[in-house]
């Protein structure tokens, strides 16, 4: 301002005149630079934050794919998970940029710290005390608020249900059917209004002593542009002193409240990010050897399982499942597992595939205690279906290869299974056959009936070459028709294996070479069908109540 007043008021003076030129090529080489700082800025910002993201992805892949699957049936560790994952997807970036911002306006800072010293020394700490009551009320909000999503997890998470409920596939059908939609919008509002009412109080509390607190600011600042224009009056000050304080002192505050600000975000971000390294840092139960250590599977099983004095009750709850099982499956032999709606057969195949662990006795296959065996050798020889398996949304060949994935997916090896499971014939009637994406998520799909899943997922457990099968309901979807032709392959591939079958069908549980009856969380039952029919006990009962 001050070199453009000379040259105005001395139009010849050549020095002045080259002082203004040069002073206004810097001033556009300053803003070239800045405007390409900022582009170029903006796409190295963008490919950082997709790193971040891979980055943590990736661990919490890596956690997901390792935890013990009891952490998913566990309604306190879901809130984890999914506090987790909320906070995953961009407190990380966030916290990498807030720390660069933090340095950028600290430097600037302390070059108007600097200008606002000549000034008054006072001016600086004027700013600091108006601006520090914010930061500090931030601050105070931000682990309220944190410390209100932690307790409100399970209310959060069953907003997000009732969002589910209303939005998803899966329930689209039954939603409509039953008309549930007026219902379950109503009671996601309900939750949600009384969870955002809370949420709400807590953000009006802090903005109304925000207000408070920046109208003492505002009078502060005003009180130091009153102090400038006094020295102005005096003639201490030019007037490009004057517009270079007013400047400062209105940058300087408001790089001063970014900076604060920016602390108090840090803040925020950290403590929100404590979730993230909660569920990261969720302990995996450590198997009793180390995988060096442990047993391959036998090579060919010759005395099979045993259970011995097993119990177990979820880890939610002190309630036995099941108590003092003690039971052998045989190598090569096929045994049903039978028993009422809720008398543990499903919880005895998960304890058999090591998805939860026995809280008393143990199982052994061939004497070696099944925690004791290399995991990767159990999972290729056993081979589950559960009741509620998967339906993959990927090509009819995927599906079938996904029974053991380090096997050669090869045409024979595909088509083999499928024919024993009765599906090749649907399958290859698809204009793209086994390359034929199954489902209904993705475009050029084909849906297959609930009986041909389950054909599917049979196919998927006969290429799995495994030495023990486990089946819970594998004929539970299918016509009659159909699982008369199923048994007939259940038995040729149960026949050189060790099977267990899970069933409420008569004509399956007649397959069996031996019947185990659960009852009251007991064992109470064990023999051949006919010899257990002549016993008239549980079983008989069983039968006789199916034949009704
Ligand atoms: N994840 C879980 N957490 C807590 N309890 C569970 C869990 N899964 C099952 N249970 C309980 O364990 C008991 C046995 O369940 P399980 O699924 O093993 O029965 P089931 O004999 O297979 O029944 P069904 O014939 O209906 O399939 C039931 O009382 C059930 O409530």
């Amino acid at each position: 301002m001050d070199e453009i007043q000379v040259v105005a008021t001395n139009p010849g003076g050549e020095d002045a005149l080259n002082h203004l030129i040069a002073l206004l090529i810097i001033a556009a080489v300053v803003f070239l630079t800045n405007a390409l700082t900022a582009s170029l800025g903006a796409l190295v910002r963008e490919r950082q934050s997709f790193v971040i993201s891979d980055y943590f992805d990736n661990l919490i892949h890596n956690k997901t794919t390792r935890i013990d699957y009891g952490f998913f049936e566990h309604p306190k560790y879901q809130n984890v998970f999914f506090r987790a994952l909320n906070e995953a997807s961009f407190r990380p970036s966030r916290i990498f940029y807030g720390i660069i911002g933090l340095l950028q306006n600290l430097i600037t800072l302390t070059v108007m710290g600097g200008i606002l010293l000549m000034v008054h020394w006072s001016v600086s700490i004027v700013l600091l005390v108006v601006t520090l009551p914010v930061t500090f009320i931030r601050l105070r909000y931000a682990r309220s608020l944190f410390n209100f999503k932690r307790e409100n997890t399970d209310r959060e998470r069953k907003v997000n249900y009732y969002n589910r409920l209303l939005t998803s596939r899966e329930y689209a059908k039954e939603l409509r059917t039953f008309d549930l939609g007026p219902l379950f919008r109503k009671r996601y509002h309900e939750q949600k209004n009384d969870w955002r009412q809370n949420q709400y109080r807590m953000l009006k509390s802090k903005t109304i002593r925000e207000v408070a607190v920046q109208v003492l600011a505002a009078i502060a600042v005003f009180s130091v542009y009153g102090l400038i224009a006094y020295r102005a009056f005096q003639g201490q000050l030019s007037i490009g002193d004057v517009v270079l304080y007013f400047m400062a002192l209105q940058r300087g505050y408001a790089y001063l409240q970014e900076f604060l600000g920016r602390i108090s975000g840090l803040y925020e971000d950290s403590l929100f990010l404590n979730n993230l390294f909660e569920f990261l840092h969720l302990r995996e139960s450590r198997p009793p050897l180390r995988e060096e250590e442990r047993y391959p599977f036998p090579a060919r099983m010759k005395e099979g399982i045993r259970f011995h004095n097993v119990g177990f009750h979820y880890p939610v709850n002190d309630r036995w499942v099941v108590r003092n099982a003690s039971f052998s499956v045989n190598a090569g032999e096929t045994v049903a597992l039978v028993g009422i709606n809720g008398a543990g057969k499903t919880t005895l195949v998960k304890l058999l595939c090591g998805l939860y662990k026995p809280v008393e006795g143990e199982i052994r296959i061939d004497g070696i205690p099944i925690d004791h065996i290399k995991w990767k050798e159990r999972v290729d020889n056993i081979s589950v279906i559960y009741q509620d398996f998967m339906l993959y949304n990927v090509t009819a060949r995927e599906n079938i290869w996904f029974g053991n994935v380090r096997r050669e997916s090869s045409d024979d090896k595909i088509t083999d299974a499928a024919r024993q499971a009765g599906i090749h014939e649907i399958i290859d009637d698809f204009a793209d056959g086994y390359e034929t994406t199954l489902g209904t998520l993705f475009e050029n799909s084909e849906q297959l009936s609930p009986g041909q899943w389950q054909r599917l997922a049979l196919a998927r457990s006969f290429f799995n070459q495994s030495q023990i099968v486990l089946l819970d309901e594998p004929t539970s979807a299918l016509d009659a028709f159909s699982e008369a032709k199923l048994l007939k392959y259940i038995k040729t591939i149960t026949e050189n294996r060790t099977a267990v079958i899970i069933s409420h069908r008569l004509s399956t549980i007649k397959m069996a070479d031996r019947i185990i009856v659960l009852d009251g969380h007991q064992i109470v039952e064990e023999g051949h069908y006919e010899e257990l029919l002549q016993k008239e006990g549980t079983f008989y009962s069983m039968v006789e109540s199916l034949k009704q």
